[in-house]
């Protein structure tokens, strides 16, 4: 059981996963994708919502999060999972460090060109549409906000690992290292979706 959680939030393709696995391994903490959880238990997402609906999608994935907030210590959240007002109230909580990562259009353009396993996202006029509806909740909910365009991931993991340890989380007291100057190689994670 998790005391208190890093919560990754925000738009497609912002690099949640990616970073939140990252982070997990640098501070030997559990880590949970709530995207992977959902595709492990209900196949893939980008077949599900077409079949089942969105409304059934998030039904299920708020039991999804609502468990992986409770028994994580680092957890990236699917893009639109802060939609549910639960929730919401669950990031609220003091427990929670919520990381917002944002990106520019056109550094997002970049990600997702050629993709097809984004079943809400056709394109970047789509990114930007669902973005700007999703801003003013991904922006109350975050306590730290880190811009990932056109920078290594590493810059990312230095600046959350900062962020903590300024603020004294106890999830940063395994995290005896220095700062990360290079990435390292990984595997394309988005295709499990
Ligand atoms: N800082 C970065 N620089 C370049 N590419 C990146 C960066 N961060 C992520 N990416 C790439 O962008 C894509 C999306 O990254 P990732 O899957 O981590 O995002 P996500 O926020 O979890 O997206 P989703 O909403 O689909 O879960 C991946 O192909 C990843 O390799
Ligand atoms: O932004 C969204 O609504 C989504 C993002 C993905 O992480 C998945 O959770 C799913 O494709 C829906
Ligand atoms: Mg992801």
């Amino acid at each position: 059981m998790a005391s208190m959680s890093l919560v990754f939030i925000g738009p497609p393709a912002a690099g949640k996963s990616r970073a939140g696995k990252r982070i997990a391994q640098r501070l030997k903490s559990s880590y949970a994708d709530t995207d992977k959880l959902f595709s492990r238990d209900h196949g893939a997402i980008h077949e599900f919502i077409p079949r089942e609906g969105e409304p059934e999608f998030r039904r299920l994935e708020r039991e999804i999060v609502a468990a992986a907030l409770r028994d994580y210590e680092v957890v990236s959240l699917g893009g639109g999972a802060i939609l549910d007002a639960d929730t919401q109230r669950d990031l609220e909580r003091d427990e929670h460090t919520v990381i917002l990562l944002v990106a520019s259009p056109a550094a997002i353009e970049e990600r997702i060109t050629g993709r097809t396993n984004r079943p809400l996202l056709s394109g970047i006029d789509s990114w930007i549409a669902t973005y700007e509806t999703r801003k003013p909740i991904y922006d109350r909910l975050a306590d730290l906000t880190v811009d990932t365009s056109f920078r290594p991931m590493w810059q990312v993991v230095n600046d959350v690992r900062r962020y903590l340890k300024r603020t004294n989380s106890p999830l940063v007291t395994r995290d005896q290292g220095d700062d990360e100057t290079h990435d390292t190689p990984e595997v394309e994670e988005t295709a499990e979706q």
